[in-house]
């Protein structure tokens, strides 16, 4: 494994490493560098005896639990969690985050707010200083479907560069998510104030949830290109080994 992999790799398992212990329920985040994570979590449940339960974010979460042999639950059995773990598309100094590049920012939000702890794993490529400078796709906004196109017109009156319904890979048509919704991905430039954009958005008949995650993250890991791992944290709010 090298480059962007291995940076997601060492991050997710710096992550779990610190973060789960004994007898915790863990939120477990979706996209490609939580991956990582899960199998790290496996290895401990192996070597250790670890007991813990497991909260998927989304369809592939829960996958992700199955396939490596973690116990499953949900917010109804576990509606507070110890810590969830998760990956994001864009950090900035202060730890607010972009996430939903996989489409799963309602779940994950949902899980994230039962958490004591919402903790990051992330390459390099999503430290940035404000959010919308490097990730550059927009905000993913779930949105209930009948109400996509006033929404649309309602973000480009709010001043979006662009804003854009997210459509299907290998399927005609939109993207469908877990939770049977729409996404529109919006992007607002550099955001100078991610609080207020998101009550404003937040405050659009038919949006769901946005993909701004506004103070919610207590740590984030960087895998960083040379094999380190960098943190960040809301107290040192510059990177540190
Ligand atoms: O928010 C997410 C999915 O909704 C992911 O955590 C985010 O897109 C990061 O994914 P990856 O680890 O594959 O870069």
């Amino acid at each position: 494994m090298a480059g962007v992999e291995k940076a997601k790799d060492l991050a997710a398992r710096a992550a779990v490493d610190e973060f789960v212990k004994d007898g915790m329920a863990v939120g477990i985040g979706s996209g490609s560098t939580i991956a990582y994570g899960v199998v790290r979590l496996a290895e401990r449940v192996k070597e250790e005896g670890l007991k813990v339960v497991c909260v998927p974010t989304s369809f592939q979460a829960k996958q992700l639990i199955t396939e490596n042999n973690l116990p499953l639950s949900d917010l109804e059995n576990h509606p507070q969690l110890d810590v969830a773990i998760d990956g994001a598309d864009e950090v900035d100094d202060d730890l607010n985050l972009i996430k939903g590049g996989g489409g799963c920012q309602t779940q994950e939000k949902i899980v994230a707010s039962c958490a004591k702890t919402l903790v990051i794993c992330a390459d390099y490529r999503k430290d940035s200083k404000a959010l919308g400078e490097a990730w550059l796709k927009g905000i993913p906004i779930e949105v209930i479907p009948i109400a996509y196109v006033p929404i649309m017109a309602k973000l480009k009156a709010m001043s979006a560069e662009t804003v854009t319904l997210r459509m299907a890979k290998a399927k005609a048509g939109p993207c469908v998510t877990d939770n049977g919704n729409l996404i529109i991905d919006a992007h607002f430039g550099q955001i100078k104030d991610p609080a207020k954009l998101e009550a404003q958005l937040n405050g659009i008949p038919g949006v769901v949830c946005t993909g701004l995650f506004v103070g919610m993250a207590v740590k984030v890991f960087f895998g960083q290109e040379d094999g380190s791992v960098t943190t960040r944290t809301p107290r040192n709010a510059g990177l540190s080994a």
